[in-house]
């Protein structure tokens, strides 16, 4: 893949400078709102507390949270839940990923992975389409992770497909072996059918 760009070793503050760096380069092309999503689960919130304290204009900044567990926000494992709580305080705003969004396209896409090579919400059983005529989908994770056994909502593979950058942040060699795979075409997984159809700059901080 010549549009992908892996980065060993980079710790959290560095790919918080990173991203900030990419946010205020989005911010200082247009005078209107830029959009990101980024992800839930456990690696993101060290990362997402850093960046909230970069000196950006935050409330031209719209959060949309990748995919969310189908919990009240105030649940522990609600992603939108944990993103509001660090990212309204710096002025950002914060969407609740409902089907009745209207997507727009992010200047920035962040993603995890998870070992089973899923991203966002889209798991390996609920087979995702790069042409999903759907901006966000509810899923049912099948196995149920344990760690999160709850429907999903996800946005889908052209939604995450909207975007200037799509940026990964993966760690432990499981999920980068998933990841390398993917990469070299060897997995059908949902990781893989994003990075096939990636045209934009891709960077992973593995
Ligand atoms: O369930 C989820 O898992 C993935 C991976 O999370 P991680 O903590 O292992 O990086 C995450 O990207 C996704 O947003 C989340 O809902």
């Amino acid at each position: 893949m010549d549009n992908l760009t892996i980065v060993e070793d980079a710790d959290d503050a560095a790919i918080a400078d990173w991203i900030a760096r990419e946010l205020g380069q989005a911010l200082a092309a247009t005078p209107g709102p830029v959009a990101i999503t980024v992800p839930g689960g456990s690696t993101p919130f060290p990362i997402l507390e850093r960046l909230a304290a970069a000196p950006l204009d935050w409330r031209r900044v719209t959060v949309w949270p990748g995919d969310d567990r189908v919990v009240p926000e105030d649940h522990p494992a609600s992603n939108t839940g944990r993103i509001r709580a660090l990212m309204e305080p710096a002025g950002a705003e914060v969407v609740t990923l409902t089907i009745m969004e209207e997507v727009p396209s992010f200047a920035l896409a962040w993603l995890g992975m998870g070992e089973d090579g899923h991203v966002a919400s889209l798991f390996p059983n609920t087979d995702p389409r790069i042409d999903d005529p759907a901006r966000i989908r509810r899923l049912t994770p099948d196995p149920l992770p344990p760690e999160a056994p709850f429907d999903r909502v996800s946005l889908t593979l052209p939604a995450l497909l909207d975007s200037d950058r799509l940026m990964f942040v993966i760690r432990g060699e499981g999920k980068r072996r998933v990841f390398d795979a993917a990469v070299r075409g060897e997995n059908d997984l949902p990781v893989a059918r994003l990075l096939g159809a990636a045209r934009q700059p891709v960077r992973c901080f593995a």
